[in-house]
């Protein structure tokens, strides 16, 4: 059977595929919890479960062969009241784990573009 990808899932593999995202969530949500700005925004959250949506999401739009079936990003912040801050607080918690597993600086900043576009959806406050 060919394993010829039906797109470019060269983000993906960068980002050492299944295992390296399951690495990097594994750094990143505890990191997250940690967090002096926004941590307390995590505080009753599921770790475990955040970890695997985050997974299948970051999978999903790096070009790997999953399907995110957590909520739509606009959903699952509604009423966060996020504001362009914490957002920010966010992606610097993530370089903080790319850093932490390693990922080249190129590969940080791919990631980095296609999350952005979520801004529009997850920031709700001033
Ligand atoms: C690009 C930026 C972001 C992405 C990709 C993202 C992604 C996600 C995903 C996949 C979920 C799980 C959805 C589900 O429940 O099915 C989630 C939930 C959540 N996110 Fe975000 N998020 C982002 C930004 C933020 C920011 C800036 C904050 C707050 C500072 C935040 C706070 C939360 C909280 C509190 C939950 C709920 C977890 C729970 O159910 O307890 N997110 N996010």
């Amino acid at each position: 059977q060919s394993a010829a990808p039906m797109h470019n899932d060269t983000l993906y593999q960068a980002l050492g595929a299944k295992p390296g995202l399951e690495a990097l969530m594994d750094v990143f949500v505890p990191a997250l919890k940690a967090d002096s700005r926004i941590g307390a925004q995590f505080k009753d959250t599921n770790a475990k479960y955040l970890q695997e949506q985050l997974v299948d999401q970051i999978c999903m739009v790096s070009g790997g062969p999953c399907a995110y079936k957590g909520a739509d990003m606009k959903a699952a912040h509604a009423g966060m009241e996020i504001n362009k801050a914490q957002f920010n607080a966010l992606v610097e918690v993530l370089q903080g784990a790319m850093d932490a597993r390693g990922i080249p600086f190129t590969t940080q900043n791919q990631l980095l573009a296609r999350l952005a576009p979520m801004h529009r959806d997850v920031i709700t406050a001033k």
